[in-house]
Parts: C-alpha cells; structure tokens; sequence
C-alpha cells in the first residue's frame, strides 16, 4: 500500500547536518525528550492528528544520538501518531535496551497491549493539554489510565501551556505516580523570571518530591533568540534564567532532551549540535551536567542501571 501524507504547509524538517558539540557529554548520557515520525509508508500517522511532519526514523535518531555523544534516548510518543504506538515500539526494539518509551493510551488498551509496550521499554505515557495539538481528553479517561499503569510503575508525562496550570494543578497532584513535565511548563518567557507566573510553576515543582521537569526546547520558548545556528554557541537567552533556575532548585529531578525532530517550529530548526552547547548555560558545572544528563534519566528510565 502507498501511504501518501502530504506534510504540514511551512513544515520546517529536522537539520540535515549538525555540527558535532564542542561540549564532551559524560558517559551514559540520555537524550531523554525525542521523537520518531514514522516513516509514514511503515507507520502512517493517525487520523485525528493535527499536523503531518516529515519523516524521521529510528535509525536517523540513533545516528544523531551517536553523532552528539549521547548513549541512550527516552522516545516520546509524538501527538502525530495519536494512540498508535507501533513506530515507537519499532524504535525501541531496534535500540538494542539503549531506548526507554513515552506511549500514549487509551483506557481501553488491554493488559496484553501494556504488558507488549512495558517488554519494549515503555516507562510512562503522556497526557497532552496543548490545544493546538489534541482535542480536550476527559478527565475520566484519563483516571482510567492512570488506574491502569499505575501498578506497572510507570510515571506521566505533562504536556501543558504555563497559563493553563492554574486549571490542572489540582488534578496533577491528585495522580498518585511520578510526574514529569514537559519542556519547562512552557513559560512567556517574556515575563519576569521571578514574577508570579513562574512562581506558580515553582511552587507547583515544590508540591510533591516526585515531581520532575524536563529543562528543554529553548528553542521553541525563547522569542529573542539568537537561534543555535551558525556556530552561535549562546543561544536562546531569555531562556536560561528560568531553566537555570529549575536546574539549580531541583537538581536531582531535572531532565533534557533534543526534542528532535522538533516538531512545528514555525521560525528555524536548530543544529542540534549547538543545541546541546547550550547546556552549559543551563547547568553551568560538571557536577549538575553529570545529574541532569546521567544520573537522574538513569533512575527514572534505567532503575536497574543505577550505580552501574
Ligand atoms: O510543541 C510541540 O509542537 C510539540 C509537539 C509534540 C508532539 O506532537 O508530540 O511533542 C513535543 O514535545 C512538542
């Protein structure tokens, strides 16, 4: 069967070259936000999808991952593949146990379905509240899922705008597993990194000692750059004192990721290699970058590795 699935008008695809770090990334460590799309004639992307990307495999990751120094990789189920998991499943079986997975459920999946995802490398599934890419998911239904993978040990993934916590905050502390949130809360980082707003992600943060939070994507957040393209090797400014902030306040709970192949930046596509020489600004020691890149995905992804 052909599979014809024309890409997103102004869709920008993942770079073709990036240049390779001038950072040296300690050993064992996890890229623990990307994606795989597809390729659509194997895995179509699913019906109720909001947006149709470019392809990008499984072998293209592993190639990124090796060409940046990274050793493993944490797959998100991206919004594009709905509740289809089979390119993710794919991916992390070819990973050789060097991928963990972010799936997303229904509450009807079945015992034999979670059991085939947990055997993958499926640690968690993924709630997404960002409206411009999934239709509102029932609070009950989303209960049910929890009721499901709880006793499988796996944690949530939180997918929301920073000015819709407000709303949500009360529900996320009810989830009775870890949480982990997504690229920073998305913050407007054009407010006051010690104003209210990200006050209240902080004190969110604070609630509970489960709590983790990815410190990544300051590419899709910032909004004055300048972009990691070029060599420029201080990218992304308005970014860094709010990830920076998390980093230093919760250093043994914070994670990062490429989030390649970025879906729907609308702006440019980062060289990835500039992308993690931007860490240093975020995590400014050794010490921090060892937490946040090593040992912390490890205790979440790779329990069994620990210490190791
Ligand atoms: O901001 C986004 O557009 C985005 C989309 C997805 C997805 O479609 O799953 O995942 C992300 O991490 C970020």
């Amino acid at each position: 069967m052909t599979v014809h699935q024309e890409k997103t008008p102004g869709w920008l695809d993942w770079h073709p070259a990036p240049s390779r770090p001038a950072l040296t990334l300690p050993a064992g460590a996890v890229d623990a936000h990307c994606h795989v799309f597809g390729p659509a004639a194997a895995f179509p992307y699913a019906p109720e999808r909001k947006y149709t990307p470019c392809d990008a495999s499984a072998e293209q990751l592993f190639a990124l991952r090796d060409h940046l120094g990274f050793d493993r990789n944490v797959i998100v189920q991206a919004t594009c593949h709905g509740a289809d998991n089979r390119a993710l499943v794919d991916a992390l079986r070819r990973s050789g146990g060097r991928a963990r997975g972010v799936a997303t459920v229904r509450p009807g999946v079945s015992d034999a379905e979670l059991r085939e995802l947990h055997e993958a490398g499926v640690r968690g599934v993924r709630f997404n509240f960002v409206r411009r890419l999934v239709d509102v998911t029932p609070r009950a239904d989303l209960w049910d899922v929890v009721r499901r993978i709880a006793p499988l040990g796996w944690h949530v993934v939180l997918y929301f705008e920073a000015a819709d916590l407000a709303g949500l905050r009360e529900f996320f502390l009810s989830v009775p597993v870890p949480l982990v949130v997504d690229h920073l809360g998305r913050p407007d980082v054009s407010k006051d990194p010690d104003g209210p707003e990200f006050a209240e992600f902080l004190s969110f943060l604070r609630a509970r000692d489960d709590i983790w939070c990815k410190v990544s994507c300051p590419e899709r957040l910032s909004l004055t750059g300048p972009a990691a393209l070029d060599g420029e090797r201080d990218a992304y400014r308005d970014v860094v004192p709010f990830a920076r902030r998390v980093v230093e306040e919760f250093p043994d709970r914070v994670l990062w990721g490429t989030d390649w192949p970025h879906p729907n930046l609308k702006d440019h596509m980062p060289d990835d290699g500039l992308l993690v020489d931007f860490l240093p600004h975020v995590a400014p020691t050794a010490e921090l970058r060892q937490q946040l890149l090593v040992d912390n995905p490890t205790r979440l992804y790779w329990p069994e590795n620990e210490g190791s």
